[in-house]
């Protein structure tokens, strides 16, 4: 499998992003800048990272979301390709129309960097599969506006298909996400998008691994 990671103005995680896929895959993933107009036939993973695009305004992410590589994004995630956006990039995706519902500001009002606990509500899906059903993992967070809300239809279909992927655990729902709902797949399973940071657990100097397995799942890593 080989990666690409989208960079934009005002993303901070770029490079965590960069250093967690080349540590799992071997291999550093291709950095595509917002004005180019295609992606390589050869990628069968985009990255949108986290950060700050366009410095929030608007709305966060939805500037980005209007970026010219976007609309190649749009047509690549149609085709099947694997798409991940974390933290900014979910809420990217969202502005993009590629994932249901939105991200609005963090029910408590402040800006939230903590690890919190996740439990893996579907280890079914491309992101998930190195995961048990039901396991708890830990992930940092850290954003302002990551408290997920869909309308009641949205969320009924979300969770009949099981498209929730990740939900906040133990009563550790950092932000007021309805459901606890931390990252949802689109509806053919290819379209991933989390507010917690995987890349930034997935070495013993980060304080654990669990992070690793999004990676290795996403990446179709063969299994150790
Ligand atoms: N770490 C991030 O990606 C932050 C996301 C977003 N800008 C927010 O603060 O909500």
């Amino acid at each position: 499998m080989k990666a690409a990671v989208i960079l934009l103005p005002g993303l901070n995680r770029d490079r965590d992003m960069i250093a967690a896929l080349t540590k799992i895959s071997g291999t550093a993933p291709q950095t595509i800048w917002q004005t180019e107009t295609s992606i390589p036939s050869d990628i069968d993973l985009v990255v949108i990272p986290g950060g700050f695009s366009y410095g929030d305004y608007l709305r966060c992410g939805a500037i980005a979301a209007r970026m010219p590589v976007m609309q190649a994004v749009i047509e690549r995630a149609k085709a099947g390709t694997r798409i991940m956006g974390v933290c900014n990039g979910f809420q990217i995706l969202l502005e993009m129309g590629l994932l249901p519902g939105a991200l609005m500001r963090n029910a408590h009002l402040n800006f939230v960097c903590k690890e919190v606990e996740l439990e893996v509500t579907n280890a079914g899906t491309a992101f998930s599969n190195r995961y048990e059903k039901g396991q708890v993992i830990r992930c940092p967070v850290a954003h302002h506006d990551g408290n997920y809300f869909a309308d009641g239809e949205t969320l009924a279909r979300l969770e009949g298909e099981e498209r929730v992927v990740f939900r906040y655990a133990n009563g550790g729902n950092p932000n007021g996400s309805v459901n606890d709902i931390a990252g949802i797949v689109n509806e053919g399973g290819n379209v991933l998008g989390m507010m917690p940071h995987p890349e930034n657990l997935i070495e013993p100097a980060h304080g654990g691994d669990h992070g690793r397995g999004i990676f290795e799942s996403a990446l179709d890593l063969a299994l150790a």
